[in-house]
């Protein structure tokens, strides 16, 4: 199965083009979604975060929820906390993306996307079989963040110094969206690279080398067992 790294800047529109990919009957691993998904009330990461943070950062009118905001707000600014945060959940988030990943192999995906806004940040660009980064410029940038999350522009200026600099992100980048047009243009761009991976050999031969190894590593292994 070939994994297909989708990442880009904030707001440049990666949920846009992975929604095209769902939509052509493509899994998706969403890393920001798993990253909600692994902090709901009643999961051992709530539990340890609650515990490390304290009472103001839940919600108990809303069901203890996490003050995603709140807490945002702190790590921002305090790298200690930021680590404390990331010891705490990344484990479960990896161990969450590795069950999604597995079942999806088993079940014979030719190929998935995996949606994850720090994908080169993490190194996990290292270990996947192409990679898409989406982009647009600055200004466009901050414009559709301060709209859609009703921020204020030094927010959303802040949010996106803080990330690698997309130029960086580009270079590393296997296929590169350039997201400046409306969002049509956006989506027949991402069409025609689906249409590439459609016909693409890469998922073909990632399942070749993944069979070898699944046959040749348990005959050598009994082999040993028997000698
Ligand atoms: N080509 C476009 N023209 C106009 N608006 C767009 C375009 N592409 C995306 N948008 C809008 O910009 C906003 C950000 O897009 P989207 O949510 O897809 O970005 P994202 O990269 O997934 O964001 P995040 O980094 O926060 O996860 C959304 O409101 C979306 O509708």
């Amino acid at each position: 199965m070939l994994v297909v790294g989708l990442s880009g800047g904030v707001a440049t529109g990666k949920s846009t083009v992975s929604s095209v990919f769902r939509a052509h009957g493509v899994p998706i691993i969403d890393a920001d979604l798993i990253a909600r998904q692994v902090v709901v009330p009643g999961t051992s990461t709530y539990r340890k975060l609650r515990a490390e943070f304290g009472d103001d950062y839940f919600d108990d009118e809303h069901g203890g929820v996490l003050r995603r905001d709140k807490l945002g707000k702190l790590i921002f600014n305090d790298p200690d906390r930021r680590k404390a945060l990331n010891r705490i959940t990344h484990p479960a988030i990896r161990w969450e993306m590795l069950k999604q990943f597995l079942s999806l192999l088993v079940y014979g995906t030719r190929y998935i996307v995996f949606d994850t806004p720090l994908l080169f940040e993490s190194g996990y660009d290292a270990y996947i079989g192409t990679t898409i980064v989406v982009w647009c410029d600055f200004e466009k940038e901050v414009e559709r963040m301060m709209k859609r999350d009703n921020i204020l522009r030094a927010d959303a200026e802040s949010r996106i110094h803080a990330q690698m600099d997309i130029e960086e992100k580009k270079k590393r980048a296997k296929i590169v969206i350039d997201n400046n047009g409306n969002i049509d243009e956006l989506r027949e761009k991402v069409k025609e690279i689906i249409g590439q991976l459609d016909k693409s050999w890469k998922p073909f031969i990632f399942r070749l080398v993944f069979g070898v190894i699944l046959g040749v590593v348990p005959y050598y292994f009994f082999k040993y067992l028997r000698a």
